[in-house]
């Protein structure tokens, strides 16, 4: 899916604030994903990412602002409220529960029940069917290079982790995929085959917030980037119009970004 710049933006928010005693997290932040891109949200230590993408996520409630889903303005209360009305964040500490298998994981927390009496009254769990739609999922992604499906996830690589927490979210996430530093504790390779999956799942058609500190990472797969500083937007790029370093300097205030040319980005 190719990214539609003239389209309602899928995930919105305006002049966005949280604070946190003297300290304004988010400073009336605007924010736009649009549909079919991969945005990059980078910005230095502090800037204020993890308050945002909270916001989005459902895991902090603002204090002032709006956010919008697919244009109509909405508040959650909780990440289930948000996960509820399909936006999907894959956290890069708890991504998977290492004892359970692959599609105990998939699944977890919204385990499918057996048809009939046995689920709604005796609460059985489809195992079968869990195990059917994981399978498809991780083949559809790719993923099948893992064989077994009921294979514990503490038995597959870092990467194949991260493979099945992607592969969850996409399993979920129905209108938003947030990915909060995806490769960050990945080797080369592993990182190589995570940035795939990504692509891949923008390809079919979800959206992508990713949240990530790697700037060749960021401009390999991000079709726009933007740049949070000291709270808010600083600016939008893209990786054809601005280098890595144009980003680091906007990042870090060396670069002044007009207004004008954060209204074209
Ligand atoms: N729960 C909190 N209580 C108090 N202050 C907070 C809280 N969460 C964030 N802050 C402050 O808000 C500001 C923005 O923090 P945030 O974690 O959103 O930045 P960040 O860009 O994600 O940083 P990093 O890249 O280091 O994770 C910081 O000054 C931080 O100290």
């Amino acid at each position: 899916m190719v990214a539609q710049y003239d389209k309602t933006p899928v995930l919105q928010t305006k002049n966005l604030v949280k604070r946190y005693g003297s300290v304004t997290a988010i400073d009336h932040a605007d924010f736009e994903l649009y549909p079919g891109e991969i945005l990059a949200v980078i910005g230095d230590n502090g800037a204020g990412k993890s308050s945002l993408i909270k916001a989005l996520s459902g895991a902090l409630i603002p204090d002032e602002g709006e956010i919008f889903l697919d244009g109509k303005p909405v508040s959650f209360s909780s990440p289930m409220e948000a996960r509820a009305l399909g936006i999907e964040t894959v956290y890069q500490n708890l991504a998977v529960s290492p004892a359970l298998n692959i599609a105990d994981n998939l699944f977890l927390g919204r385990e499918l029940l057996k048809p009939g009496i046995l689920g709604s009254v005796f609460r059985m769990l489809d195992k079968k069917e869990m195990e059917k739609r994981a399978r498809n999922k991780m083949a559809e992604l790719g993923l099948m290079t893992i064989q077994n499906i009921s294979q514990a996830v503490e038995s597959l690589s870092g990467g194949q982790r991260q493979g099945v927490a992607v592969a969850r979210s996409a399993l979920f996430g129905s209108k938003v995929v947030i990915m909060d530093e995806p490769t960050a504790a990945l080797g080369v390779k592993e990182s190589r085959r995570v940035l795939n999956l990504i692509k891949e799942v923008r390809d079919r058609g979800l959206p992508i917030i990713l949240i990530s500190h790697n700037m060749p990472h960021v401009f390999e797969v991000a079709d726009r980037i933007h740049i949070h500083r000291l709270g808010k937007r600083a600016a939008t790029v893209t990786p054809q119009t601005h280098t890595m370093s144009d980003a680091v300097a906007i990042m870090t205030g060396a670069m002044e970004v007009s207004g004008s040319e954060e209204e074209a980005a």
